[in-house]
């Protein structure tokens, strides 16, 4: 059946769904180093196309999360973005409270504020968003910070090129044109919502060493259709738990390497594409007292679809709805708990 228009009400229990998968994701639960992280390999796209959207869609059914290698950015570039967010978080507190992340719209600065339905504590951790559209006094002056704005935006548009790339291969395999991922993320609409998330997990304090139980990010899937996750030489703690497997919450770590871009899908593409391509949980872990104790940073690019984009799959399982409503619903149920 296909409906295009909805009350809220009707849309209500897909989110609830997810939410409630989310809650019981709390637990240590175990190890499994043995799966698989694919790496996959986009040198050469416009000839090998072909081969890569298969490589991509059966890592995804598969397992759910990949690497990129030959992706496209120059690890001087990511090198840079990761130096010049360093700068960003050493700024004093005072400074960054200047820029305080902008509700519902993904922009701006926060510090331990983020709490998931997994753990109900705060993620360890702070973070600086970029969202195109709602930037207007987010930026820091170029006495405080010379050069940010540029280098985050450059990088902005080079991860925006490597997502869309996977997606069009998604598109591809979906029966979707190839450019129609493209088109529901433009970033010239006002409705652009992808968003690159600079994060600075504090370095442990010496009281909290043991606590396992601490979470840097608790246990989540992301909203989006595609995240791409850059780490750090050094500083890993990543874990995933494929989505068709979270029932036995078995987690694989993905060590950092900085050559590769992570990637997972959300749970905006596992809607579009009617539950072919599972989101996945991940979650990072505080180090274990035999390991580096120190700060960790990453840097994760959220492709969201553009608010006014419906969503609505090949084969119609869900009924229609826009990507606005579908993620007010979402960080809705997320909310609603606490
Ligand atoms: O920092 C990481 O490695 C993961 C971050 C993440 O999952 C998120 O911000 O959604
Ligand atoms: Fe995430």
């Amino acid at each position: 059946m296909q409906t295009t228009q909805q009350t809220p009400a009707a849309q209500a229990p897909y989110a609830l769904n997810e939410l409630n998968k989310e809650s019981r994701m709390g637990a240590m639960g175990t190890e499994n180093e043995s799966r698989e992280v694919r790496r996959i390999d986009l040198s050469d796209f416009e000839h090998r196309k072909a081969e890569i959207a298969d490589q991509l869609w059966s890592a995804s059914v598969d397992v759910g999360f990949f690497q990129l290698y030959n992706h496209g950015i120059e690890l001087a570039e990511v090198r840079k973005a990761f130096a010049t967010m360093e700068r960003f978080f050493a700024l004093p507190d005072e400074v960054k409270a200047k820029y305080p992340l902008k509700k519902g719209c993904n922009a701006g600065w926060e510090s331990k504020a983020q709490v998931r339905p997994s753990t109900g504590t705060p993620d360890q951790k702070e973070s600086y968003q970029i969202t195109r559209p709602h930037m207007a006094e987010l930026w820091p002056s170029e006495e405080e910070l010379a050069g940010f704005r540029d280098t985050m935006l450059a990088f902005e548009a080079q991860c925006w090129t490597v997502g869309m790339r996977v997606l069009s291969c998604f598109a591809d395999k979906l029966g979707f044109d190839s450019e129609f991922f493209t088109r529901a993320h433009d970033p010239l609409s006002p409705g652009y919502q992808s968003t690159l998330r600079l994060l600075h997990y504090y370095a442990i304090p010496p009281e909290f060493r043991d606590k396992l139980d601490l979470w840097r990010a608790g246990a989540h899937t992301d909203f989006d259709c595609l995240t791409l996750l850059f780490q750090r030489e050094g500083q890993g703690g990543l874990q995933v738990c494929p989505g068709k497997e979270f029932e036995a919450q078995e987690w694989t770590s993905i060590p950092p390497a900085e050559e590769v871009i992570t990637c997972n899908i959300g749970d905006m593409l596992m809607r579009w594409s009617d539950d072919q391509l599972p989101s996945n949980f991940h979650r990072v872990r505080n180090p274990r007292p035999d390991e580096y104790q120190g700060a960790r940073y990453s840097l994760a690019f959220f492709c969201q679809a553009n608010r006014e984009v419906v969503i609505e799959g090949p084969a119609h399982k869900y009924p229609a709805i826009t990507a606005e409503d579908y993620l007010y619903q979402r960080v809705n149920a997320n909310f609603a708990k606490y």
